[in-house]
Order: C-alpha cells, then sequence, then structure tokens
C-alpha cells in the first residue's frame, strides 16, 4: 500500500468524449486462445495495463512467443500459436490479482501437464479457485494447494484427464466455467467433453463473451441452456488471423455514469451496440434512472435529463458495472437497491463492505446483506479521504462522488492510492479530468 493520493475538487459540470481502453475480459481470453491455436494472430488494440502484463509475461515465461507493434494508429499484438503444446515444461508464474488470467492458466496447464507454480498478490491468495481445482483434479488433473486448500498459490504437476464429463459449480464464478471451455478442446483429443454446470450460474453475460470467442478460433460448443455445453472430440484451435479488441465495457460506465450526474453529453468511443461484453447493459440501467442513452454500433452516449431517479434490481448480470450505479444511487430521488450482488465480496476486496463504509464516509445511508447493498443519499455530500483497498473499481467509482449532480452538489475527495487503477485502465484520471473542464 503507497502512501500516495490524489485531490479531486468538486466539478460543476461534464461533458466530452473518451476514447475507452481495452476490454480486459477480451484481452487475456484472446492472449490465450491465440497461445492455443494453431498459427499467427495478430491482436490489435489489447488493453495494456496490469491484468493483461501478468498474462503476457506467463506466456513468455511458457516459451509462447509474441511481440508488440507500435503503429500509427494503435498496437498490434503478434501471438505465435503452439498448437496446445507448451514449450517450456516448467515455469513458475506471477498472476497479481487477475483473475481473467490465473483462472484460465490453471485449467490449461493443468490440462496440459507440467510442472508449474501460479501464485499473486496477498488478496489473489483470498480469491476462491476450490471450485475450477475440484473440477479439474476430478477429471484427472494433478493440482495442489501450496496455501490454504481452496485458494492459489497452487502447484501443477502431470495429469492425465480421465474422464468424459465435468462437473463445475458456477455460483462463485463464471470464469470457473470460463476456464473449463477455453481448454475443453485440449481435453476432448479422442471423446466428447461434456461439462455440467452445478447450482446457478452467476455473471452470465462473461460466459456469452468466452462462448463468441471460442467460436472465432474456430472451435464449435453445444450448448444446452445454461445447464451442460459439449465439445466434440478432434476440434484444434484455428488462428483468426487479425482480430480487434473492443474497448471495455465496464470502463465505459464511470464516464456515462458522469454524463447522467453532471450533465454531459458524454460519449464513450469502442464499444456500442455490436458489443460482445454484457456490460453494455450498464446503459440500460442508467435508462432505468432517467437518464438519456443513445447508441451507435460503437458507441454509447449518456445525457442527464432530470434528476437521478432511485433504482431497485438484481444486478448478477453486470456485477463489475454495478459498483458504478451504488455511486450513482448518491445522486438520486430516493434509495437505491441492488440485489444478487454475493460475488462482490470475494473480488478485488469485499466490495459490498468497501463500498458501504466509503459511501458512509460521503454521507450516505447504507444497509449491506450478504447479497446486497441499499443505499440513501444524503442531504449534501461531505468531503471526504477514501480508501480503495487496492481495488481499482473503487478508486475509479469514488472520482464521480466530486461530481455536481442536479440534486446535489458533489464533494471534494480524496482518492487513497489512485494508481490501482493500473489494473485495467492506468489512464483513467486523465481521461477524467478531460470531461471534468
Ligand atoms: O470472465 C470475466 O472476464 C469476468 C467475470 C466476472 O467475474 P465473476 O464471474 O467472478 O463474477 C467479472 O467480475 C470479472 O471482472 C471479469
Ligand atoms: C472482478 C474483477 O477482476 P478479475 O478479472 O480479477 O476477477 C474486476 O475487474 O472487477
Amino acid at each position: 500500500m503507497t502512501h500516495e493520493y490524489l485531490d479531486l475538487q468538486t466539478v460543476p459540470h461534464v461533458q466530452g468524449v473518451v476514447r475507452l481502453p481495452g476490454s480486459k475480459s477480451i484481452s487475456n481470453r484472446i492472449l490465450l486462445l491465440a497461445a492455443l491455436s494453431q498459427g499467427q494472430v495478430a491482436i490489435v488494440d489489447l488493453l495494456a495495463s496490469d491484468d493483461t502484463a501478468v498474462m503476457l509475461a506467463a506466456l513468455r515465461s511458457l516459451g509462447v512467443q509474441w511481440t508488440e507493434e507500435k503503429t500509427a494508429t494503435g498496437t498490434i499484438h503478434h501471438v505465435t500459436g503452439v498448437a496446445g503444446v507448451l514449450p517450456n515444461k516448467s515455469a513458475d508464474l506471477f498472476m497479481g490479482n487477475a483473475g481473467t488470467a490465473i483462472r484460465p492458466l490453471t485449467a490449461a496447464l493443468a490440462v496440459i501437464g507440467g510442472d508449474y507454480t501460479l501464485h499473486g498478490v496477498p488478496r489473489m491468495h483470498e480469491r476462491p479457485i476450490g471450485d475450477l481445482v475440484d473440477a479439474l483434479n476430478a477429471a484427472g488433473t494433478n493440482v495442489v494447494y501450496t496455501g490454504n486448500p481452496g485458494f492459489p498459490p497452487l502447484h501443477i504437476k502431470q495429469g492425465k484427464i480421465t474422464t468424459e464429463r465435468l462437473s463445475v459449480r458456477g455460483d462463485v464464478s463464471s470464469q470457473f466455467l470460463t476456464a473449463l471451455l477455453m481448454v475443453a478442446p485440449l481435453m476432448a483429443k479422442e471423446h466428447a467433453i461434456t461439462i455440467d454446470v452445478v447450482g446457478e450460474l452467476i455473471s452470465k453475460p462473461y460466459i456469452e463473451i468466452t462462448l463468441n470467442l471460442i467460436r472465432r478460433f474456430g472451435v464449435k460448443v453445444e450448448q444446452n441452456g445454461w445447464a451442460s455445453f459439449t465439445i466434440q472430440p478432434g476440434q484444434v484451435y484455428q488462428s483468426p488471423g487479425t482480430i480487434h479488441v473492443e474497448g471495455d465495457a465496464s470502463s465505459a460506465s464511470y464516464f456515462l455514469a458522469a454524463g447522467a450526474i453532471a450533465g454531459g453529453p458524454v460519449r464513450v468511443e469502442g464499444v456500442g451496440k455490436d458489443s460482445i461484453q454484457g456490460d453494455v447493459r450498464f446503459a440500460a440501467a442508467l435508462e432505468q434512472m432517467g437518464v438519456q442513452i443513445t447508441m451507435g454500433d460503437n458507441w454509447i452516449e449518456a445525457r442527464a435529463n432530470g434528476p437521478l431517479k432511485a433504482i431497485d434490481a438484481d444486478f448478477n448480470h453486470i456485477p463489475d458495472a454495478a459498483m458504478t450505479i451504488a455511486i450513482a444511487a448518491l445522486y438520486a430521488d430516493g434509495t437505491s437497491t441492488l440485489r444478487n450482488i454475493a460475488s462482490w465480496r470475494v473480488k478485488e476486496t469485499d466490495r459490498i463492505a468497501a463500498m458501504a463504509t466509503e459511501l458512509r464516509k460521503v454521507g450516505a445511508t447504507v444497509e449491506e446483506g450478504p447479497d446486497y447493498i441499499k443505499v440513501t443519499p444524503p442531504a449534501a455530500l461531505t468531503p471526504a479521504t477514501i480508501d480503495t483497498y487496492d481495488d481499482h473499481r473503487m478508486a475509479m467509482c469514488f472520482s464521480l462522488a466530486s461530481l455536481d449532480g442536479a440534486l446535489r452538489k458533489g464533494a471534494a475527495v480524496r482518492i487513497n492510492d489512485p494508481k490501482c487503477v493500473n489494473k485495467t485502465f492506468p489512464d483513467y484520471f486523465t481521461a477524467f479530468a478531460k470531461i471534468a473542464q
């Protein structure tokens, strides 16, 4: 934890256009699929941040070759696929706090086999991975906990897939199912592989991203609702040639909320109607709060339309962008309730607890439950020093508390450890300052 901070003065109005950084979820999936595939893949507009840096470094340690080309319009990463055979049979991999890196890589290395260790920042060692390891080991892999059972760090040894059916719990994180789906073609060499989902599957739109990208790498998945997925044998990931990374829809939420709170219009470029990310549905939640939203194929714009209306809704489908709704709730005309968000408790920090603590600092009345948060705005926001818990989304969310809304003015906020935004959006505060002028 550093002692750096950033002071934000109150902002009477926001307006402008923001070009979004690449999607974290799409970037890390494409990197692994490219590495596992046959042929060269050119990835355009990959996100440059801590979460993709740990994935790129891990691939290099595993012997996967990639280069970065800077062009006039952006960057292109060229990855040489290894067709499922990793050059380096042993490696020690640092995964930071990137769920989208450690979970799929654990599955890939467990299925391929070798001698690998995976570890991360202290919080990573508190984030569950047991449901994934259980599914893999029951199928014949050899993954061992070297710290606490159920959590990284992990030691992956040689194993062998001995079954045609795997079961995975879907109610703690969808990333476990994503991980199994991504490596299913490696398991389905001689026979089909079926993955059964046990328990309610959360964060479903992220599975849609996974399926969409697997398809773009030439593999077919047969889907039986959300209950099971089958991969026929003999399918190998094929390079799509060039693949483009959309802007990050979760990162878009901060700017759209800013436009919704403090006038706008604010337009984000890089995601729109054509997006494969579930978090574009954040715009629909803002619409429910009375915000005027317009959308093109590749952009979304938000404009305030009078005071924000309080909202009471299920946010299981957009857990990351939902944090931004909790901040927008500070400016609403009554109490807002965000339901079905239990996964917040096992992310970068316990986000329900962190959000409740910091919202209270700016004056809100907050009730938290195991899987919900209820926010009643104060008469006026109070200036506060905001702790960010090494959670990029806490830092980005609370920058919005400096905005003046239609019903109440914002407060000067000091954001502690602002660099935690490096996880997914290193330039966040520069982009925020531009619309705040
Ligand atoms: O698969 C993904 O890219 C993600 C899935 C979600 O996690 P859960 O499935 O754990 O909710 C989300 O919160 C995370 O930021 C990214
Ligand atoms: C939950 C998040 O990250 P991760 O990919 O590490 O799960 C997030 O970015 O909000």
